[in-house]
């Protein structure tokens, strides 16, 4: 009898011998090395290394936010090699959300509408985004917040607005870049908890690139970069 072997599900994120090259001539700095590597559905990576190691070049290839100058990058099973600008842009908008160190909000948007955007630019309209957003805002714990510009907001706040946007469409991936790394410790950890939070509760991915020991302690795989190679898996 032929034994049923359970299929792996594929990767969301799939590097092959990715590299990525800034600059050119006497100014040309390879920031990423022939990296391969794989990222699964519902996985909750920390990509570890020193300051300038290539933790952000390697986010920016894996959210579909910047292209490999050798090798190959498939987001969501697709080669982003053979899209347009326009397709990468439309993948990236159903498939990934981002936060970043500088919580990157909208400041003219009041938190709700911070968080309605990214549904917004998927095509729904107010009303029918109106309990996902007030859900999310609930799940972040901005209930008496959520009419405010974000700037009147703490930087612990902030983030959670930033992360409130990146889940809302409920990506399959969520990249972030030192998620903390702007915050204190306390705030730090309370981040950090959300995080783990999101990923028990829903099939989202997340990868964080991190210099928090808690967070590292946290995550399930860890990805150490070195000098744009990845070290350890
Ligand atoms: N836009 C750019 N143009 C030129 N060089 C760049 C650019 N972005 C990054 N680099 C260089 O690529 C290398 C890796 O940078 P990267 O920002 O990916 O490191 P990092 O590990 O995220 O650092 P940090 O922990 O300090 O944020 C560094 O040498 C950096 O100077």
């Amino acid at each position: 009898m032929m034994a049923i072997i359970p299929a792996r599900p594929l990767p969301l994120v799939s590097l092959q011998q990715a590299g990525k090259c800034y600059g050119k001539g006497a100014g040309k700095v390879q920031a990423l090395q022939e990296v391969t590597a794989g990222i699964w559905p519902g996985e909750f990576i920390a990509l570890c290394g020193p300051s300038g190691s290539g933790k952000s070049t390697l986010l920016n290839l894996v959210g579909g936010i910047d292209y490999p100058t050798s090798g190959e990058v498939w987001l969501m099973g697709r080669n982003l090699r053979l899209l347009s600008d326009r397709e990468t842009a439309r993948l990236r908008a159903q498939s990934v959300g981002f936060v970043f160190q500088f919580f990157n909000l909208l400041p003219v948007l009041s938190v709700y509408d911070n968080i309605y955007y990214p549904l917004m630019l998927n095509g729904y309209s107010r009303k029918l985004a109106d309990e996902q957003v007030m859900a999310m805002i609930e799940r972040v714990g901005l209930i008496n917040h959520y009419r405010r510009p974000p700037g009147e907001l703490s930087g612990g706040q902030q983030q959670r607005v930033a992360i409130a946007r990146a889940l809302v469409k409920r990506p399959a991936l969520v990249v972030a870049d030192e998620p903390t790394g702007n915050l204190d410790m306390r705030t730090g950890e309370e981040i950090i908890e959300l995080l783990l939070e999101m990923n028990a509760q829903s099939d989202t991915t997340l990868v964080i690139s991190t210099h928090s020991p808690q967070l590292r302690a946290s995550a399930r795989r860890i990805l150490e970069i070195e000098d744009g190679k990845l070290k350890d898996d």
